[in-house]
């Protein structure tokens, strides 16, 4: 199940979410928790779903269907933050309970428009992220929940502890934005063990939805029983090709491609 926005121009969010998991074999729910009017160049606008309607979607969904693991993505405000973790809970979904969380703490879009109040950052810090099974910033997210510029290994690795300090059981610090590397590389811990998942950077500026596409392939890996280190080493390989696939579209950020297996043949 993915609880997310949707994405008008169809690159990130649900959109996305659904993509990877039908091609990744796993039957996609979804709890809609805000419309974008977005295209490749931005997010003029968004409306948001109340909590209650966001929660009650979790809870139709898990009580009749069932989830194998489950994903968020953008959450949009701190109410529903706050509607989500205790949905989470009476769910038994997240850290050390039965149904896998896959927490993108999203902000911001590529481009910078805002898809989550500011002051929804403190919800995110205490309500969602220590109910994390798996927390997969990137960059710029680090920064507003940890406070940490991430430049180099060192600060990369300051910012994991940073998010398991939280609570989070798993920290996944995406490298994406370190634009002046030659590598992409991503640093996963629980704080006993460390995994590094390094690639080389694809050069393209149609990587809308990469984030979106790896936390999407993690949760449809963990719902296929993967362990967490297996289910990202799994998804940084998913979103790698997705990257080399992504298309051009419209006049901005062309998506990254989750059906490079189907263009492929
Ligand atoms: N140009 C690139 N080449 C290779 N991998 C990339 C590139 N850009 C992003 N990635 C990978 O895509 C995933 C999403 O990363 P990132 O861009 O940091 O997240 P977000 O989409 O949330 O901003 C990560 O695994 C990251 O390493
Ligand atoms: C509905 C929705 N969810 C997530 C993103 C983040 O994706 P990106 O960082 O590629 O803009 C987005 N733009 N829109």
């Amino acid at each position: 199940m993915t609880v997310a926005g949707s994405d008008s121009g169809g690159g990130a969010g649900i959109q996305t979410d659904m993509r990877t998991f039908a091609l990744l074999g796993v039957h996609a729910c979804v709890a809609v928790t805000a419309v974008t009017v977005q295209n490749t160049v931005g997010v003029s606008d968004f409306v948001a779903m109340s909590p209650d309607i966001v929660a009650a979607q979790m809870r139709s969904v898990v009580t009749d269907i069932g989830v194998g693991a489950v994903k968020t993505g953008m959450l949009a405000s701190g109410p529903i933050i706050d509607a989500v973790a205790s949905t989470a809970d009476e769910l038994d979904l997240g850290n050390s309970r039965t149904v896998p969380l896959v927490v993108d703490p999203v902000a911001a879009s590529m481009h910078g428009d805002p898809l989550l109040a500011a002051e929804a950052f403190d919800a995110l810090r205490t309500n969602l992220i220590p109910r994390a099974t798996v927390v997969t910033p990137n960059l710029d997210e680090v920064r507003l929940i940890t406070g940490i510029d991430v430049t180099d290994a060192a600060s990369q690795h300051d910012a994991v502890r940073a998010l398991l300090d939280m609570g989070a059981q798993w920290a996944l610090v995406k490298g994406g934005h370190l634009r002046s590397s030659t590598q992409s590389p991503d640093l996963l811990s629980d704080g006993v063990e460390d995994h590094e998942f390094t690639t080389e950077r694809i050069a393209t500026g149609h990587d809308h939805g990469a984030g979106d596409t790896l936390a999407a392939a993690i949760t449809a890996a963990l719902a296929h029983g993967y362990s967490v280190p297996d289910a990202v080493r799994f998804a940084k390989s998913w979103v790698t090709e997705g990257l080399r696939w992504a298309y051009p579209l419209g006049a901005g950020h062309g998506p990254v491609n989750p059906m490079w297996r189907v263009s492929e043949e």
